[in-house]
């Protein structure tokens, strides 16, 4: 019941006090994101968004402070320990595999899948609109396809927390407005704790309801996405959006 509970309202992603330095560069972060809603990250390039998603996915550790993931502590799990799902820009596919076995190592690393197991990976293709596609390779598919077999595999983890890359970037407006209703629906159904990196405002806009704003590696303005984007919202956030919206 507890459980139920728990998967039907997302889990808080909690980064405490944490560190973390690359060549030099220093990067602190001490922000939740809230249960069940769709965040998106933001802020100039080289100002630590990836950073921050690889330290709550785990292909980070940092230096000082603690990751709480629904309140427990993950600081020093593996990324395959974590109750956390990612999606890349690219490079989320396996090439010699096709769309059914990249969506099922969702399911089971070694491909050993039982029957419920096919069965939630055809769901999870039907979702994302890859019927029929099963058999192709990823090289057989167009970018925007490819990108929604990297989300029907994240679907069929069925993990709490969802980590998006820019997982978009590379398409085009019309395709990329498509992609951001399917994850928006797919949140409807299934409220997961999304983090969401994007350069593009009104992708945020679109999907998101809170945003965070980071400036050399930490967070300078966060808040609902209805403030950030009112006359009122963060000077350096509209400096930044203004400069980004034709992009
Ligand atoms: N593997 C790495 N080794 C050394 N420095 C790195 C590495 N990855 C990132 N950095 C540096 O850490 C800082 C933050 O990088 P990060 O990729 O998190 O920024 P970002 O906000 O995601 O940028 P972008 O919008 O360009 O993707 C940058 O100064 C970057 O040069």
């Amino acid at each position: 019941m507890i459980a139920e509970v728990l998967a039907r309202s997302g889990v808080s992603v909690r980064l405490d006090e944490t560190t973390f330095d690359y060549d030099g560069m220093k990067l602190d972060f001490d922000l939740t994101f809230a249960a069940g809603e769709i965040t998106a990250v933001m802020g100039p390039s080289g100002s630590g968004k990836s950073t921050l998603l690889n330290l709550v996915a785990g292909f980070e550790v940092p230096l000082t402070g603690r990751v709480l993931i629904g309140g427990d502590d993950y600081t020093n799990a593996s990324p395959s320990e974590r109750p956390v799902s990612m999606v890349f820009q690219e490079n989320n596919l396996f090439a010699h595999l096709d769309v059914a076995q990249n969506v099922g190592l969702g399911r089971s690393p070694s491909l050993t899948l039982d029957k419920a197991d096919h069965s939630t990976v055809a769901d999870a293709l039907a979702r994302t609109g890859l019927g029929g596609k099963e058999r192709r390779l990823p090289r057989e598919l167009s970018g925007g396809e490819r990108q929604r077999v990297a989300l029907a595999r994240a679907l069929v983890r069925d993990r709490p927390v969802l980590l998006l890359d820019e997982p978009f970037a590379s398409l085009g407006p019309a395709l990329r407005e498509e992609m951001l209703d399917l994850v928006a629906a797919v949140h409807a159904e299934r409220p997961m704790t999304i983090l969401f990196v994007t350069h593009q405002p009104e992708d945020a806009r679109r999907i998101a309801r809170n945003v965070v704003f980071l400036e050399d590696g930490s967070v300078t303005a966060s808040g609902t996405a209805a403030d950030f984007f009112s006359a009122d919202g963060p000077a350096a956030f509209q400096r930044y959006a203004g400069s980004n919206a034709g992009r």
